[in-house]
């Protein structure tokens, strides 16, 4: 039974059944086919605004590209200090800005808090020796496994507004947090002062596309070529836009990351009952991170279950997806008993 992450999830039916349907006939390339006009306008609905859509290959791409239009070389982005533009994609936020400096935040949970950007976010100001406050970048949910609330998202956009800085937010697993909330995808993203998504799918289903929405249309055309320079634009381009549409149609993608995310519950309710588990954080959407004792560990792993020890630390991270099974939930929780009574003897 496999926990490390739901990139290790095969592709749902659907989508693959999208893409032998999209195998047919000739059709205009580059994104200027009709199955990427379609997605275009699903997302415009689904975010009940006018966006602009750039498929792209891989959430890293989004990210960096995304940041790249947001923020010039000199420029600072702050961002959570476990986030995964600062942590995992191998410097291509500053890669592909140009130079631009990562600013850590720190944050309960993985997420940062408002008052940090607006304690720092006019810091350096005109002061030519300082890189100069230009994008914050958070992440929905986050890879502490918590999400961020609306008006958490809300107050981080004002205090970008009031400093004049850009507002990304990585939505690897978004899906996971928007069913989560009883709220809005536009009231958790652009309604908030969101201007740039990274729209997560390939963990949630798709085979591999993440789109980047662009809620602020005026950054566009700049995307659209760094896209290109970047060798994201794709030829074939149907092939992720069908992914996409298939993700979206009937709201798949919002039963896929509902599952996910009661498979997560089960699991750590299931931990929480155990004497000698600890919960790290509090489980809100699809990751669980758990302290277990040595013996414990190590004897899941002998019995074949996957996960990660996270930082090499004791405490293990597991996540669910959307294909995650009840059964494969249950086994790991009597084996965590078996072994915890055990070690406890
Ligand atoms: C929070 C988060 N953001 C972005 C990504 C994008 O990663 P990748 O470039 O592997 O698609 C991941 C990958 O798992 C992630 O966990
Ligand atoms: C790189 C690794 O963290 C990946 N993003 C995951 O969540 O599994």
């Amino acid at each position: 039974m496999d926990f490390r992450s739901d990139n290790v999830t095969g592709a749902h039916p659907k989508v693959l059944e999208a893409l032998v349907a999209a195998n047919r006939e000739s059709v205009s390339s580059y994104g200027e086919d009709p199955i990427s006009a379609r997605v275009t306008r699903k997302l415009s609905e689904i975010f009940e605004t006018d966006c602009t859509v750039f498929p792209v290959a891989t959430g890293s791409a989004a990210n960096a590209l995304a940041l790249a239009t947001m923020t010039p070389p000199w420029g600072a982005i702050f961002c959570h200090e476990v986030s995964h533009v600062a942590v995992d994609e191998c410097g291509a936020p500053e890669f592909f800005t140009g130079g631009a400096k990562l600013v850590n935040l720190g944050g309960k949970g993985g997420k940062i808090e408002a008052g940090e950007i607006e304690a720092r976010g006019g810091a350096g100001k005109g002061v030519v020796h300082h890189v100069q406050p230009a994008s914050v970048s958070i992440t929905q949910a986050t890879e502490f496994g918590t999400v961020y609330r609306q008006d958490e998202i809300a107050a981080i956009g004002a205090a970008c507004k009031r400093h004049g800085l850009r507002y990304h937010m990585d939505g690897a697993r978004f899906a996971n947090a928007l069913v989560t909330l009883n709220r809005s995808p536009a009231d958790l993203t652009w309604r908030a002062g969101i201007e740039a998504l990274s729209f997560g799918a390939t963990k949630n289903g798709a085979l591999g596309v993440e789109a980047v929405v662009l809620f602020d249309k005026t950054m566009a055309a700049e995307f659209e070529l760094r896209r290109k320079r970047a060798g994201h634009l794709f030829s074939k381009m149907r092939f992720l836009s069908a992914q996409l549409e298939a993700y979206l149609e009937g709201d798949l993608w919002l039963a896929n990351a509902r599952h996910a995310n009661a498979m997560a519950k089960r699991l750590a309710d299931g931990l929480a009952r155990l004497p000698g588990s600890k919960l790290e954080n509090e489980v809100e959407a699809n990751e669980i991170f758990v302290r277990l004792p040595e013996a414990a560990v190590a004897g899941l792993e002998h019995e074949g279950f996957k996960f990660y020890r996270w930082d090499g630390a004791q405490f293990l991270r597991l996540v669910t997806a959307w294909n995650t099974e009840v059964q494969a939930v249950d086994a790991f929780l009597a084996a965590a008993k078996r072994l915890l009574a055990a070690n406890a003897a």
